[in-house]
């Protein structure tokens, strides 16, 4: 079974409940770090917190989301081995899985609804690496 790890600040709290929920029933395993209610807060300890369950392999994969999903994703970039992609449709969420190993989804609780959501948690999910020669560009962000 996967394990996703979920975070967001109060921008993305609803739409992040909202794929918990939908995690939950389709057989994945979710930690959820939080926030937990409405109340303003601060995203990079959201991003933080999924970012370092995603590299220490507590969970498999990591999802994001703020407000627009931007400094949400500044913030979980920032650690070592994370590899997080702010994405705003399928064909992104997709790619990004194929092309960069993205190993964290970013969406933006304001910026987009959460019937598109789903559906790029669920292309994100089931989308495997190319490798070939995505595979060096993928270890050279890592050498940075
Ligand atoms: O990139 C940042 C996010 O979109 C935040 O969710 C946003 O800045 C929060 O704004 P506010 O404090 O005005 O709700």
């Amino acid at each position: 079974m996967k394990k996703i790890a979920l975070g967001a600040d109060h921008g993305g709290y609803e739409l992040k409940n909202i794929v918990r929920e939908y995690l939950k029933n389709n057989g994945y395993e979710v930690i959820d770090f939080g926030t937990n209610s409405s109340d303003s807060v601060d995203y990079p300890e959201f991003a933080h917190k999924v970012g370092e369950a995603v590299v220490n392999k507590e969970a498999d994969f990591g999802i994001v989301v703020c407000g627009t999903g931007i400094g949400i994703s500044i913030a979980a970039n920032k650690i070592k081995g994370v590899r997080a992609a702010l994405c705003h449709n399928v064909w992104t969420a997709k790619l990004t899985r194929q092309h960069n190993d993205a190993n964290v989804l970013a969406m933006g609780g304001r910026v987009i609804g959460p019937g598109i959501a789903l559906d790029m948690v669920e292309a994100f999910l089931n989308t495997e690496f190319e490798g070939g020669r995505h595979t060096n560009r993928v270890n050279k962000i890592e050498e940075c």
